[in-house]
């Protein structure tokens, strides 16, 4: 079990605190679990000396440690009088990460100068300083770019990087200070927003590892990155936005297309960077699962929040599945649960059900409203059509011959329960956003 009671691949928590002091053009600060650092960046009008008449700018970084950042005290290079051999590596490797993600020519002859000065040191802190240097970096550009100081955006890509291991033969992410003492394998991974790689550095501390075990501890790494890239992305959104509270891409995809001409930017959970929230949906009604999965998110976010909750209810088996659709047969899955309605109903001609989906949308000063939809149709004798999304090809509404399954998506966004409740939704944010 790991300190904070984390799954193997799980990321710390994760944040960042924008603008944390006045001066620089930009700075944040990181934090990532215990490991804490203050990032910035300051911009120079004037080059190294090897690029003066280049028309090209320069990028460079600084990374160190204050004395109280470890456990026992660090010594302070000026005491020493010379730079440590680590934060010289390390200063490094973040200077390279950011000017992979930078056009240099569009800085014009300027110096972006990062700072990354670690106030806590709980393992991850080159990762970590990658991680908040891009958010500095961005947050200066932006600073500049507004005041007309820079009058094109130099900016390629976002970075972040993390740290994956093995530790006792499991695969970790995001290592803490004890894990990554412990660790048999120490890799950092630096990738860009397209998930190429910038920069891995492996090493092989206690055992050695195979081929075919790099390509998993990187595929862990990979879902790290992603989310490190939606917590960053977050920082960057305008105000209006609209956060999807779930994880099922087919509600996403039926939602967005029938939302798409509103000038708002609707986001999935996962792109927000909220995909570790997870709520037991224990209620006995959809709006009561529907509020859980809207608030949990509204706890989290500044932003509007929605959350679908969506029955199947059958008449012959008194509402049943009714709210319990997802787990009806047990574990979430759709294929078992079908089986078992279909089994259910095995010895009726009745066999009319109704779809039902609730809205829950909380508005960015917590007021909460409603919407309902209901598509009224019933159960077929086999599954017909695309069986990817739930009861989808064993319900035939009224007034068709098709099942779900079998219609294309605009066909069934014209008439299904979840679009009924979006248009009422929909007409709901043209009022209020005067559209
Ligand atoms: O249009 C639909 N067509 C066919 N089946 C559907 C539909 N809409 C929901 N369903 C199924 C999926 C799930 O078995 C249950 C609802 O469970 P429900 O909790 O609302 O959805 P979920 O767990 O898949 O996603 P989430 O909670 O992250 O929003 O009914
Ligand atoms: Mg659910």
């Amino acid at each position: 079990m790991r300190a904070d009671n984390r799954g193997n691949k799980e990321i710390r928590n994760l944040n960042f605190q924008i603008n944390y002091t006045p001066n620089p053009d930009g700075s944040v600060l990181v934090e990532c679990g215990n490991t804490k650092i203050i990032c910035t960046a300051m911009i120079e009008d004037k080059v190294p000396f090897f690029l003066k008449g280049s028309n090209s700018g320069w990028l460079s970084c600084e990374y160190s440690m204050l004395p109280s950042s470890t456990q026992s005290r660090k010594v302070r290079d000026i005491s020493k009088g010379k730079i440590d051999g680590r934060s010289q590596e390390i200063q490094r490797l973040i200077g390279r990460s950011l000017r992979s993600c930078i056009d240099l020519k569009l800085l014009g002859e300027k110096t972006i100068w990062i700072d990354c000065d670690v106030i806590s040191a709980d393992g991850g802190t080159r990762t970590a300083s990658i991680n908040g240097a891009f958010v500095a970096l961005k947050l200066a550009i932006e600073k500049s770019f507004a005041k007309k100081q820079i009058q094109k955006n130099p900016l390629i890509s976002n970075v972040a990087a993390i740290s994956v291991g093995i530790v006792k033969g499991e695969k970790l992410l995001d290592l803490d200070y004890l894990e990554d003492s412990k660790a048999d394998v120490d890799l950092n991974v630096v990738m860009n927003s397209k998930k190429e790689i910038i920069e891995i550095q492996g090493t092989a501390e206690g055992n050695t590892f195979s081929r075919y075990e790099l390509n998993e501890l990187l595929d862990i790494a990979e879902l790290g990155i992603e989310e490190i890239l939606n917590n960053q992305e977050e920082i960057f959104r305008g105000d209006e936005v609209i956060i999807l509270s779930t994880d099922n891409e087919h509600k996403v995809k039926e939602i967005k297309d029938i939302l798409y001409s509103i000038p708002v930017e609707i986001i999935s959970k996962k792109q927000a960077g909220l995909s570790s929230i997870q709520v037991e949906e224990n209620l006995d009604t959809l709006e009561g699962n529907a509020r859980l999965k809207a608030l949990a998110l509204k706890e989290k976010s500044k932003h509007s929040v929605i959350a679908d909750d969506t029955g199947l209810f059958v008449e012959y088996l008194n509402g049943d599945p009714g709210v319990h659709s997802a787990r009806y047969a047990g574990e979430h899955d759709d294929k078992k649960n079908r089986e078992l309605l279909l089994e259910n109903l095995k010895d009726t001609d009745n066999r009319r059900a109704y779809f039902k989906t609730i809205l829950v949308y909380i508005d960015e000063l917590n007021e909460e409203y409603i919407f309902e939809g209901i598509c009224n149709g019933h159960i077929s004798k086999v599954e017909r059509g695309d069986k990817s999304f739930g009861y989808d090809c064993i319900f035939i509404p009224n007034r068709f011959e098709k099942t779900f399954g079998e219609m294309s998506s605009q066909e069934k966004n014209a008439i299904s329960h979840r679009q009924k409740a979006v248009n009422k939704f929909k007409n709901f944010l043209q009022k209020k956003y005067k559209i």
